[in-house]
């Protein structure tokens, strides 16, 4: 094997500069493989949009954030065909893939890879909701970004004896909402996991204020207040179909107000926790998630995905990565909430 090529797709991710050094030294240094990057996902595949990616194009790159590479939400399959793909590794002489992205990515690739495609996924996403890996790289940096910024809000909150809502990300998961929000000591945690109702929320802020505190809630944003349905998603569909979420602190701040009488005040922290510099955690994470990557390719163990276990960076299959979404147990959930009010 002469050739690799990588991509980073989906949402960017801190650390995912660290994953490609780590595969194109690891391909240099140890496996005797060059690499080439596509830009923007699987667009760059679709449209032989590709750099060379020689030992100093990785130079420095892993305590930068963002991605080198750029990233998409396009679809490979849009085709409803692998023919597009794999045309494109042949003309490019690439003769295997390291995918770096989360479920949707993943699942193109599995996809992909049943089609006899020789594809390696690394797991990617800031909201830490993938299968079969311990942790993605790209969670503990958000986490810390997003703790930094609670920290903020509860200066300010104290000043005014204001009741604070801190929105985070997480599509669909509360992970991202329980660590930042355990970090910085929030008196509730709402996360899409688990059901609670407006008045338990209220309940928790009004006991926080009657010791004389500025109430601190954290919220994910694809939280379900009891009596809802869905997500709150007033800003349409992303480029891939799916509910662009966010705002639900806003609905928060004004029922919360309402109920308990206390002056609220929502921020949602957005694309702030997914931008900036990876934490040192998180560099480790993905070099090493980036050296095993291309270790794979080169053992031919195609259709794997690296993945973290324990202190290990092992491999699985792309099925047992995508067979479920990696949900907050409800025993994390209340262990948690023991500290709420
Ligand atoms: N079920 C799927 N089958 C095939 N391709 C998919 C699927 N889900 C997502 N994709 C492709 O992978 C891209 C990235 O997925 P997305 O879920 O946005 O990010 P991530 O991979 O980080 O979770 C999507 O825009 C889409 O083109
Ligand atoms: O970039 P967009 O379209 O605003 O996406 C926002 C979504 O992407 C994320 O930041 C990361 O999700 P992925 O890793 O699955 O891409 C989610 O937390 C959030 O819901
Ligand atoms: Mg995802």
């Amino acid at each position: 094997m002469n050739r690799l090529g990588i991509l980073t797709s989906g949402g960017d991710c801190p650390g995912s500069n660290a994953v490609i050094r780590g595969a194109v030294l690891g391909g240099a240094l140890t496996h005797g493989v060059e690499f080439v990057g596509f830009r923007d996902g699987w667009r760059g595949v679709l449209e032989d949009d590709v750099i060379p990616l020689p030992r100093r194009a990785v130079r420095g790159i892993s305590r930068l954030g963002g991605t080198i590479l750029g990233t998409s939400r396009t679809n490979p399959l849009k085709a409803d065909s692998p023919a597009p793909v794999s045309d494109s590794l042949q003309r490019n002489g690439v003769e295997g893939l390291i995918a770096i992205g989360g479920e949707g990515t993943l699942a193109a690739a599995r996809i992909l890879s049943d089609a006899g495609i020789n594809v390696i996924g690394v797991p990617k996403t800031i909201d830490n909701d993938l299968g079969a890996t311990d942790f993605t790289f790209g969670f503990d940096s958000a986490v810390q970004t997003a703790t930094e910024a609670i920290d903020r809000l509860r200066t300010t909150g104290e000043s005014h004896h204001r009741c604070m809502i801190a929105e985070v990300m997480g599509r669909n998961a509360g992970w991202i909402a329980l660590h930042a929000g355990m970090a910085a000591g929030a008196h509730a945690i709402l996360i899409p996991e688990h059901r609670v109702t407006m008045n338990q929320i209220a309940a928790w802020v009004n006991s926080a204020h009657a010791r004389g505190r500025a109430p601190l809630v954290v919220v994910a944003e694809a939280f379900v207040p009891a009596g809802r349905d869905a997500p709150y998603s007033p800003r349409g569909l992303d480029t891939f179909g799916r509910p662009r979420l966010g705002g639900i602190a806003l609905l928060l701040e004004q029922q919360l107000q309402d109920l308990t009488g206390i002056e609220t005040r929502a921020t949602v922290l957005g694309h702030i926790q997914r931008g900036g510099e990876p934490t040192a955690f998180d560099r480790v994470l993905a070099t090493r998630l980036g050296m095993a990557a291309v270790r794979a390719a080169a053992a031919g163990e195609w259709g794997t995905m690296v993945s973290l276990r324990g202190t290990d960076i092992t491999t699985v299959g792309l099925e047992a990565a995508l067979g479920t979404t990696k949900s907050v147990p409800v025993s994390r959930y209340l262990e948690a909430e023991e500290l709420f009010g």
